[in-house]
């Protein structure tokens, strides 16, 4: 058992060489068939050094949802293909996987995930794994696994191999006692779905192990993204996504949300830039390790009216659903995100007339509008 003998050394060198005796400098590193043991923060026998001048081996858990895949393209743009290795528990399509390296991973088996750490001697990782507002209220129990125990094998994993960390969180880490317009990044949460409790125990989690551990913790809240080449998994903010496909299809679109419910929204390009410049952030400009972003916020009804510039026979109904229009009435209106602006030079690039004109020039290209003109 070389391994459990040398886990066992390092603690006990460690232990001998603290110097406060307080043990702030251990890492968490789970029983491998023994009893949990502590190992230094910068034992060597996993992890990989890497100069100052090497790109990062990247891991994107989560990674075929509405996110990780433009996510991977951005990275890899950066720091090489091979470089970046996307993963999920489904399968991939022809053209995700064939774009560069994918791997079947699943955020709840963490010996699995330990291995693909190891083997691809991964130094960053992006955690993108979680069910949604709407399909968390849906499955409680499953969304209680996947976003907190598979947030605690991530945390553990990337503690024990001195991993950069980031782990997206949401306006949905607020609730109905937050203030409401503007929410600033340090207010009451309160959030009332299992979606918004586990951001915050994640946001909480990150943060404890920054401090107690010196995990390089990096945390965004994200407003509801809106892409054109990718679908949401089951969230509040869906609608302004599906708006643009029905809008170009039929012309027609049934919201479930009321025609006032404001909203913080962005567009993925911009969501994206900020994960990437959060993550490159000399860690001295980072006052706090969770930020919130802001680019824009409206109504369906401001949507729609500026979708009608586009489609201008466009049929807009409303059949509320309870459930959302619940979610969403508990959520930020706007957000304030004056710390990421000021800490670390976020500044946004779409607005909502920008956003539109660049959905319908990705969308409309073969749609009912091309055609009409
Ligand atoms: N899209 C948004 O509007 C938005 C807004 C705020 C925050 N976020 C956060 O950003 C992250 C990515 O969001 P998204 O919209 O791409 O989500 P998504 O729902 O589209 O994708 C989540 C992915 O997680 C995967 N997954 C589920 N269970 C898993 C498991 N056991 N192991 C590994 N993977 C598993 C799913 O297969 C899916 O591909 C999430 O953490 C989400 O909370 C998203
Ligand atoms: C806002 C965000 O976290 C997600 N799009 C949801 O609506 O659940």
């Amino acid at each position: 058992m070389p391994v459990i003998r040398n886990l066992g050394r390092a603690a006990s060198q460690l232990l001998q060489s603290s110097g406060c005796g307080c043990g702030m400098s251990l890492v968490p590193v789970r029983a491998i068939g023994v009893s949990p043991r502590q190992v230094a923060s910068d034992a060597s026998f996993h992890s990989v050094t890497f100069s100052e001048s090497d790109h990062p081996r990247v891991l994107i858990t989560g990674g075929l949802g509405q996110l990780g895949v433009g996510l991977a393209k951005l990275l890899r743009k950066r720091f090489g293909k091979n470089n970046v290795i996307l993963s999920d528990i489904r399968k991939p399509a022809d053209n995700v996987f064939y774009s560069g390296p994918f791997i079947f991973a699943d955020i709840l088996d963490y010996k699995n995930l330990r291995e693909i750490v190891v083997n691809n001697r991964i130094t960053w990782l992006f955690h993108y794994s979680a069910l949604l507002s709407a399909v968390g209220e849906a499955n409680v129990p499953l969304a209680r696994a996947v976003n907190i125990t598979g947030l605690h094998n991530v945390l553990d994993i990337a503690a024990e191999h001195n991993l950069r960390l980031f782990v997206p969180s949401t306006i949905g880490a607020f609730g109905p006692t937050s203030p409401r317009d503007p929410t600033p990044d340090l207010c009451i949460q309160r959030p009332r779905t299992i979606y918004g409790v586990s951001k915050v125990h994640a946001e909480l989690m990150g943060e404890y192990y920054h401090y107690r551990y010196g995990l390089d913790f990096r945390c965004l809240r994200y407003p509801g993204i809106i892409s054109a080449d990718s679908q949401p998994g089951g969230g509040t903010t869906d609608y302004a996504v599906q708006i643009f496909h029905d809008a170009i299809k039929t012309g027609k679109f049934k919201c479930y949300l009321r025609p006032d419910t404001r909203l913080p929204m962005m567009y993925i390009d911009d969501c994206l830039k900020a994960t990437l410049e959060v993550m490159e952030a000399p860690a001295e400009t980072l006052t706090m390790r969770t930020y919130n972003i802001s680019a824009m916020s409206f109504t369906p009804e401001e949507l729609a009216q500026e979708v009608q510039k586009y489609v201008p026979e466009l049929q807009m109904t409303y059949n509320v659903d309870q459930v959302r229009q619940a979610i969403a009435d508990s959520w930020p209106m706007n957000f304030d995100d004056s710390n990421a602006r000021r800490d670390w030079g976020w500044k946004h690039d779409y607005d909502l007339p920008e956003l539109v004109t660049t959905m319908f020039s990705y969308l409309g290209s073969d749609s009912r509008i091309a055609q009409a003109n």
